[in-house]
Formats: C-alpha cells, sequence, structure tokens
C-alpha cells in the first residue's frame, strides 16, 4: 500500500499527561478508514496533530511521502487535509453561502474564483438543503445540517484528505444514518480520502473500508471494517446494544 498519510510513533502530551502513546496508522488514496475507541482514548488528539494543530513529543506524520514537522496548520491546509473538527464549529452569524465562500479561501486566493462557483454549486446537489437553505444563518441550523454545512465548507477547498472527527455527536439516530450515508457517498463518488473518528463504532466500521481501534493511546487492533465489525472483542467492548 503507497500511503497518502502515514502516522508513525506519535506521542502526543498535555502537560504532563501523554494522550498518545507511539501511534502508527495509514491512510491509503481513496480509502475510508475509521479510527473508533472509547472517550479520552485519543481520537481527536490523532486529528489535531495531523492538521498541526497540536505538535507532537516524537513520531511524526507524513503526508504523500513528505514530513510535516514544524509545517503550521495553514500550510497544512494548503496541502490539502481538511479537518471538519469535533462539535462542527460552523461559522454561525455567516450564512450558508458565506461558510461555504470561506470554505474555499485558499483556492478564491488563488484566483480559482469560476471553479469555487462550480464547486459551491455541486455542494447544493449533493446537500440539497443547504441549497434551500443558503441565505440563512448557520447558526439557525439543525445539528444535522450543520454538520451537513462542515463537511461541505471542508470539501470546496478540494481536500485530498478529509479528517472527519464525531461526525455524529449531538444527532438524532436518523440524522445520523444519514450523516454516515453521507460519508459513504462522498467516499465512493469523490476523489476524496476520508479519515473518520467516531465513538459510534458500529455506524463507522458499517462504512469504512478499514478500521483501527484505539485504546489508551495506541492502536490496539486493525484491519478490514467488516472483520472488527465481526471481532468477538470488539463487539463486547465497543458494539454492544448497537450491533444486536
Ligand atoms: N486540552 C487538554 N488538556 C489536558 N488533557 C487533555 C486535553 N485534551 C485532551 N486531553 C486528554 O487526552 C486524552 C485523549 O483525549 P482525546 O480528546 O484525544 O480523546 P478522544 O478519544 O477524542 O475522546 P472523546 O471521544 O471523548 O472526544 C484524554 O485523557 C484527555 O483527557
Amino acid at each position: 500500500m503507497t500511503a497518502l498519510l502515514q502516522v508513525s510513533g506519535l506521542e502526543v502530551a498535555y502537560g504532563r499527561i501523554l494522550a498518545l502513546k507511539g501511534l502508527d496508522l495509514e491512510v491509503a488514496p481513496g480509502e475510508l478508514v475509521a479510527v473508533i475507541g472509547s472517550n479520552g482514548a485519543g481520537k481527536t488528539t490523532t486529528l489535531k496533530t495531523i492538521s498541526g494543530l497540536l505538535r507532537p513529543a516524537a513520531g511524526e506524520v507524513r503526508f504523500e511521502g513528505r514530513s510535516l514537522a514544524g509545517v503550521a496548520p495553514h500550510a497544512i491546509a494548503a496541502l490539502g487535509i481538511a479537518h471538519v473538527p469535533e462539535g462542527r464549529k460552523v461559522f454561525a452569524t455567516q450564512t450558508v453561502a458565506d461558510n461555504l465562500q470561506l470554505g474555499a479561501y485558499l483556492r478564491l486566493r488563488r484566483g480559482e474564483k469560476r471553479a469555487v462557483a462550480a464547486s459551491i454549486a455541486s455542494m447544493y446537489e449533493t446537500f440539497p438543503r443547504l441549497a434551500e437553505r443558503r441565505d440563512q444563518l448557520a447558526g439557525t441550523l439543525s445539528g444535522g445540517e450543520q454538520q451537513m454545512l462542515a463537511i461541505a465548507r471542508a470539501l470546496v477547498s478540494e481536500p485530498k484528505l478529509l479528517l472527519l472527527d464525531e461526525p455524529s455527536m449531538g444527532l438524532a439516530p436518523v440524522v445520523i444514518d444519514e450523516v454516515m450515508r453521507l460519508v459513504e457517498r462522498l467516499k465512493q463518488a469523490r476523489q476524496v480520502t476520508i479519515l473518520l473518528v467516531e465513538q459510534l463504532a458500529y455506524r463507522a466500521l458499517e462504512v469504512a473500508d478499514r478500521g483501527y481501534v484505539i485504546e489508551q493511546g495506541r492502536i490496539r487492533l486493525s484491519g478490514p471494517a467488516r472483520d472488527l465489525l465481526r471481532d468477538e472483542g470488539v463487539r463486547r467492548a465497543y458494539l454492544g446494544s448497537t450491533a444486536a
């Protein structure tokens, strides 16, 4: 496998707390990879380190073969990594349309005005609910709509790698279904590779190609998502009643 993203021996500390203790993972071009694990296992820390928001104490992140050590978050974004953070964080006092324009900021600065307009139009096709609400303030959207907007805003930057942090958080079960189906469709239809972090293990493994189980800052298990779904230990620890 030629990795698009390669994380090796990653150690990340918050003061004296070591949140990642030598974490390794890889994502190949075109894959949808899920990272599952319980509260505090280190999932968010992993994504924040990949996008440059946190600096590792040891280990490294390589993207397209290049080390991201010392590369600033905005420069990492410019290389093609888009991060949809936990809690979505749309620009609440801006309209849906403005949020999408802001997502395309780097492309607009490169003079890609027409191409950006085409990308935004295609987002409205993918997300008809956003099209209907393009002049609405993002803060007045429902949780599910805000999640869609956060994903669409990341996609208009035309990333090579999309980092999705717990897209299910705070959403009703039917809305979670909708978001996960969307993630699956994005993977099938677009040239975007996805690293999805989820506490709802079953939902994530159902749509992913491969998965990693993270426990206390280390990868405990990895493999094809369908194998993890059948794994007795994973079922007991992470799938619980959802799988039944
Ligand atoms: N800003 C911080 N300061 C100190 N410790 C932190 C900070 N952020 C996270 N941690 C600790 O680092 C560890 C990993 O946290 P992280 O948020 O990465 O876990 P997670 O798997 O994403 O969990 P969750 O699903 O609850 O978001 C936890 O023990 C957490 O308490």
